[in-house]
């Protein structure tokens, strides 16, 4: 079924990417992507394929080098609220609290405070941080940081949020628990994101479709549905059907790796 242009939020066609230098990098070339609306999709591919590359030009950090990237129909050219990104590590201000991190970018905007109050304490709240507002970074766990970093991007409202390995540096189980609050809180209003991750189980977990990628330069192998249902529950992560998925876009990586290795 094709999309109509009115539940298109990121439209990425035949993007390429070359970085320049002492050693040319052709980093991403003839790269299709569609995100519908509300739709929460995965990029999986081998180290160095290009996806941060990808999500950064989608944030706006970096200029394509040939194609074109739009969100909701108007091209993408420099970073925009609209677009919030969650890195593996949340960058957290040291010297501020949580409540303060949390709020920075509106304070910082002049916003005034009755007009993003409520949802901080609300969405501090939904990420488990509800009794550690006067906590410093330093105070917190891994998992913890990470969740402010969640509450952060969200409080901007983005209509598309783009998240670069956010689990990458935790631990198996402090992973789980990190996925599961983010299905919940996507759940609650369904943002369209991009998730990267070099977890095939936590792609699949999460996501309404995955994309493989190519070894570099990086273009799109595979789009796979997945046919979960939701609310997802960990006990999906044992079923014939995840296994099967598991299967199949492991041997996809498996060639790309291959692929990379050869080329190396
Ligand atoms: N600013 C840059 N200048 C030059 N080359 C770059 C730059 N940024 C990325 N590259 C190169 O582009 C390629 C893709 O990098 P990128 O970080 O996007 O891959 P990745 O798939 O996210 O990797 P990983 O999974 O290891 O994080 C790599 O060869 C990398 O060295």
């Amino acid at each position: 079924m094709t999309a109509q242009s009115s539940d298109i939020a990121i439209e990425v066609r035949q993007v390429a990417k070359t970085f320049g230098g002492v050693r040319e990098v052709v980093a991403l070339k003839g790269v299709d992507l569609t995100l519908k609306q509300g739709e929460f999709a995965a990029v999986l591919g081998a180290s160095g394929c290009g996806k941060s590359t990808l999500l950064s030009m989608l944030a706006g950090f970096e200029k394509a080098s040939s194609g074109t990237m739009t969100a909701f129909g108007h091209p993408i050219q420099k970073p925009d609220p609209e677009r919030a990104v969650v890195f593996q590590e949340a960058a957290l201000f040291p010297w501020l609290n949580v409540w303060e991190n949390v709020v920075f970018s509106l304070k910082n905007r002049s916003i005034p405070k009755a007009r993003y109050e409520a949802k901080a304490r609300q969405l501090l709240e939904a990420v488990g941080l509800g009794a550690f507002h006067h906590h410093h970074p330093d105070q917190l766990s891994g998992g913890m940081k990470q969740r402010v970093g969640i509450a952060r991007a969200l409080l901007m409202e983005p209509k598309v949020l783009l998240m670069d390995e956010p689990f990458g540096a935790l631990d198996a189980q402090t992973r789980l628990e990190m996925q599961e609050l983010l299905l919940d809180v996507w759940g609650r209003d369904r943002r369209t994101v991009m998730f990267i991750t070099h977890d095939i189980e936590e792609a699949i977990f999460l996501s309404d479709v995955v994309y493989v990628m190519t070894a570099r330069p990086g273009t799109m192998k595979a789009r796979i549905e997945v046919p979960l249902g939701r609310p997802r529950h960990v006990d999906m992560l044992t079923t014939p059907e995840f296994s099967e998925l598991r299967r199949e876009i492991m041997a996809l990586i498996r060639e790309e790796v291959a692929a990379a290795r050869a080329a190396a």
